[in-house]
């Protein structure tokens, strides 16, 4: 039974204690008015605070209105405060150039946020379930996600002063529609779940009846293995911050000195998250520009039989291997040339002032400008590499005929001055293929016009 399964997983989490006080966050949809209309159910016996909130980002015009007044409605009938906001995301998604996903979470939690210190609730509820799991998981580890970046949707999670749940993980889409059609409820449906152009709904529509086949209760699997990932992810976490104390020599900031004899001594399942610990550490707030490529070069460096070597990392960061340590400062070249991994996601500081920004894209993209470029990610080999131009370079254009151009004679035709061409920016992959002269000139590389890509790197180059 539904309520029965829903609630053993409410109390074995204690996802919703007495005297709760809740924010839900209902869109219309199945999920959430089932997921409101089952908290209603326990209100009494629970002695809950219910409040709704509900965003209209705006996509969908006069339609996403009507969620709107539909939630709005739902509320006054059954009782419970209601707070909406109708937020224009598109154009905020213009001004930051984040995709339509993520521009419509950001705006949507930091509304969820002013709504909970509004009203002091501590929970908020969202109606994420079994099916939404088994998508996101397969969808991080086709994209090769590592570590806790594979486990899926959590059941319960830190949240301002509170926290997130979600009560509906224990149950599939059909069993919430059940549900929603024995009450009687009428949801709102959003077209773009029906659509192909995104790649969760193809996961949802092409991959998830074949599992469903297999196994009815495939979401029960998945959510396990999510659950115990992230333990098992924790622990190893803490028994990594265990060693470091012994495999730091030095710690400071201009130089930092690691002992390898101690490193290379931990577990091996260890060693790469130590190495993350030091890079995260090094970089004091830039986790973000680092990239599983530098884990394996770092390691490839501390492997590496010869007792004397030298790596260098983003952002001038200089690893220099001596026998039985390592040192790690931070050095502004003399030399013009630079190379530099292009973190996805992330920022990338160029030597000119500019910056790169990379992110992975779920869904089909609109043309971009000079400034912004869609790229496949099957048509290339990762790491995405920025460094400026050498000897000889040349690149297929974008365009008519797709023809290869010398990168010195486009800067010519570009009336670039001398002064700047040298540093100016060239986008490799990583078998040195140009895919892009930020700013100036598209290669061949670029999305075109087929629907029917798995998944794209869009890429912005901006001022930093
Ligand atoms: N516009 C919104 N306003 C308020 N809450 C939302 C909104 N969109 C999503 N949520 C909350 O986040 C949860 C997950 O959203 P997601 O878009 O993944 O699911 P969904 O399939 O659209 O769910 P639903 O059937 O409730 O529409 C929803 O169940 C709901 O609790």
């Amino acid at each position: 039974m539904f309520e029965q399964k829903v609630l053993s997983e409410i109390n074995r989490y204690q996802l919703i204690p007495r005297k709760s006080r809740i924010l839900v966050g209902v869109s219309g949809g199945p999920d959430s008015l089932v997921l409101l209309h089952f908290l209603c159910s326990l209100k009494e016996r629970l002695e809950l605070e219910l409040v709704v909130a509900h965003v209209d980002h705006m996509f969908r015009g006069e339609e996403s209105y009507e969620d709107y007044q539909f939630v709005e409605k739902t509320c006054q009938e059954w009782n419970i405060p209601f707070e909406g906001k109708r937020i224009n995301v598109p154009v905020y998604m213009e001004r930051t150039g984040d995709s339509s996903q993520i521009a419509a979470r950001t705006l949507r939690y930091a509304f969820f946020e002013q709504v909970m210190k509004k009203y002091q609730l501590s929970i908020l509820a969202l109606g994420h379930h079994g099916d939404d799991q088994i998508e996101t998981m397969l969808m991080r580890m086709t994209r090769g996600a590592s570590g806790i970046a594979r486990a899926g949707i959590a059941v319960k999670r830190p949240f301002l002063n509170g926290e997130i749940i979600r009560p509906f993980l224990v149950v599939t889409k059909e069993e919430i529609h059940a549900y929603a059609s024995r009450c009687k409820l009428t949801p709102r449906l959003d077209p773009s779940n029906q659509l192909d152009n995104y790649v969760r709904n193809r996961f949802r529509h092409d991959v998830l009846p074949a599992l469903k086949r297999e196994n009815p209760k495939v979401h029960e699997h998945f959510q396990r293995f999510s659950e115990e990932l992230a333990l098992d992810e924790q622990f190893l976490q803490q028994m990594t911050e265990n060693y470091m104390e012994k495999i730091w020599l030095s710690k400071t900031k201009g130089e930092s000195q690691i002992d390898l004899n101690q490193l290379l001594m931990i577990p091996k399942p260890l060693q790469r998250r130590a190495i993350q610990l030091i890079l995260n550490y090094l970089y004091l707030k830039r986790p973000s520009s680092l990239s599983a490529v530098h884990i394996d070069q770092l390691s490839a460096l501390f492997f590496n039989p010869h007792p004397s070597a030298e790596l260098h990392l983003p952002e001038g960061l200089i690893a220099e291997k001596s026998y039985g340590t390592c040192t790690f400062r931070f050095h502004q070249k003399e030399s013009s040339d630079y190379s530099i991994i292009i973190a996805i996601p992330g920022e990338t500081l160029l030597p000119n002032g500019y910056k790169i920004k990379a992110q992975y894209l779920e869904e089909t993209p609109d043309q971009a400008g000079n400034h912004s470029f869609y790229l496949p990610v099957h048509k290339i080999k990762l790491p995405l590499i920025v460094r400026n131009r050498r000897n000889g370079d040349n690149m297929i254009i974008k365009g008519k005929g797709n023809h290869t151009k010398k990168l010195k004679d486009i800067f010519i035709n570009e009336k670039i001055p001398m002064q700047i061409r040298q540093n100016w920016p060239v986008l490799i992959d990583q078998s040195g293929v140009i895919v892009w002269l930020p700013g100036l000139k598209k290669s061949n590389l670029e999305f075109v016009d087929t629907y029917d890509e798995q998944s794209f790197i869009y890429l912005e180059y901006h001022k930093a």
